[in-house]
């Protein structure tokens, strides 16, 4: 596939490509341009006309293109889920869900825009203040590989149906089905100036984008390492930065806790998508008294599991994402190992990039994984607790603080455990792992800067600018 520059599909100036690899065969999918510094200079360039066209587009017409650019995303969901299924290896079937979500994000915004009122404020005697809100310029959107359609979603329909001109950069190893979905939006009508899609490597195209004094905004999901860097690109400039960065999120199971539910909720917080989930549930606090138990049970859960070819109709879970994704996991686990950990079930990978599910049991609150060492894989560490102060003390005592859940069958106590835990969402009986695109998202602590989600975003996007009119009364 090529990359979309000025509506057109341009190779790189110099020919370069990179190879898109299927996690769960190791074939060469395709290949996406490796874009020059000169091919990004042409998108900025571009996107000065772009954010000029689309911001006088009237309100009328975005929300018009960005309704039928939703629709046809929605039709198109077999062949956008087949991409993605290609390229990330998650199960077919959450591919779909994913280019639904992405759709229904576009049109949710399109519709909260038509709301975008203008507000008039009385002002000193005989004046009035116009709050006006008006598009930032051009935002760059920087997508990670694991939720490729969502995460242009959560940044790009905001941003557009602001008014701005966006140029996407997806991960390079997750660049496809980010590029169709481009086409899909200027099929609609967006142009071709207003939305652009760049290919190449983050530490080149990122960092290239993120610095340049002609974008206003970046918003950037990916690991708390890049997530900084990008930011200190861009704070140069000025531009407003909107970071959803990496997490270790907690689940603390509570003495009295529904076991049932602590195992379902383990197996949809930590094993989606392979465990590549930025609010996955990372570490398991769990009662002593029930730990035997808890382990027991998820060890039944896990054989009942298939890890198969993504495409299969009985595949549970897919491979990671690569086999040096994979490898990172089996260091990561070795580490823990050596630091006393034990492992109970799994810890190996297979088929290059494929993981076992994996418990890691006597895992302490002094280990790296039980602070700030995120394992992108489906691995759950065991921490074992007695008091619920306790639990909560290790539950904090990391630098990240995206999400986080608890699970007991007594409301009262797990609200107070919410409440105490520094997180930007925390889950009462269940895991971490909540979004819709309703509700505001953005990690505390480390773990991010910004608020995604239909009720905060499309501020975000926008400036406000007061215009006074004097002594009009
Ligand atoms: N908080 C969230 O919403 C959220 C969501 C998904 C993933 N994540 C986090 O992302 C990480 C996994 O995703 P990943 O491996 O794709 O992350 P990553 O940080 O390696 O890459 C994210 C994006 O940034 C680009 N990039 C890489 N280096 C760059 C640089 N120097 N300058 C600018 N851009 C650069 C990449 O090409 C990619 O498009 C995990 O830490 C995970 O927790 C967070
Ligand atoms: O990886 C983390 C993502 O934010 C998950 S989701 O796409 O928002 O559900």
């Amino acid at each position: 596939m090529k990359m979309l520059i000025n509506g057109k599909p341009v190779k790189a100036s110099d020919g370069s490509e990179i190879e898109v690899i299927n996690p769960a065969t190791h074939e060469v999918t395709d290949t996406v341009p490796n874009a020059t510094q000169a091919d990004i200079e042409d998108a900025l360039e571009i996107a000065q006309i772009g954010k000029k066209i689309w911001r006088n587009t009237s309100v009328e017409e975005r929300v018009r293109i960005l309704t039928k650019a939703a629709r046809n995303i929605e039709e198109h969901k077999d062949e956008l889920g087949s991409l993605l299924c290609r390229e990330l290896g998650r199960p077919y079937n959450q591919c779909v869900d994913e280019a639904l979500s992405a759709g229904a994000n576009f049109r949710a915004f399109a519709e909260k825009m038509k709301h975008h009122m203008t507000e008039i404020l009385p002002g000193k005697e005989s004046d009035l203040v116009m709050v006006q809100r008006e598009p930032l310029g051009v935002v760059i959107c920087v997508t990670p590989f694991n939720f490729p359609l969502g995460l242009y979603a959560f940044k790009a329909a905001p941003a557009l149906a602001a008014g701005n001109a966006v140029i996407v950069k997806p991960a390079s190893v997750t660049p496809l089905a980010s590029i169709r979905m481009t086409e899909l939006l200027l099929e609609a009508g967006v142009p071709g100036e207003a939305l652009q899609i760049v290919t190449g490597s983050g530490e080149n195209v990122g960092k290239i984008l993120a610095s340049s004094p002609l974008i206003n905004a970046v918003s950037l999901t990916g690991s708390t390492k890049v997530g900084i860097e990008t930011a200190s690109h861009a704070i140069r400039n000025l531009s407003r930065v909107f970071l959803e960065l990496g997490g270790n999120d907690p689940l603390i199971i509570l003495k009295d806790a529904d076991l049932d539910l602590a195992v379902s909720e383990t197996m949809m917080g930590r094993m989606y998508n392979a465990g590549q989930v930025c609010c996955a549930s990372k570490r398991m606090l769990v009662h002593s008294k029930i730990a035997d138990e808890y382990i027991e049970r998820l060890c039944t859960a896990f054989r009942q599991m298939t890890l198969t070819n993504p495409f299969e109709e009985n595949c549970d879970m897919g491979p990671l994402i690569s086999e040096n994704a994979a490898c990172r996991v089996e260091e990561q686990i070795k580490h823990t190992l050596k630091q006393g950990a034990v492992c109970l079930s799994g810890g190996h990978r297979f088929q290059k990039s494929y993981f076992e599910p994996t418990i890691l049991d006597r895992v302490t609150a002094n280990m790296d994984v039980a602070k700030d060492m995120e394992i992108f894989g489906p691995v759950v560490p065991v921490i074992r607790f007695d008091t619920e102060e306790e639990a909560v003390a290790i539950a904090n005592q990391t630098q990240y603080g995206l999400s986080a859940g608890v699970i007991t069958k007594d409301y009262q106590k797990g609200l107070k455990l919410a409440m105490q835990m520094e997180s930007g969402t925390a889950v009462v009986n269940g895991c971490g792992d909540y979004r819709t695109f309703q509700t505001p998202f953005g990690g505390h602590k480390q773990s991010g800067i910004g608020t995604e989600g239909l009720l905060m975003t499309l501020d975000e996007m926008m400036l406000t600018k007061c215009v006074v009119l004097k002594q009009i009364l």
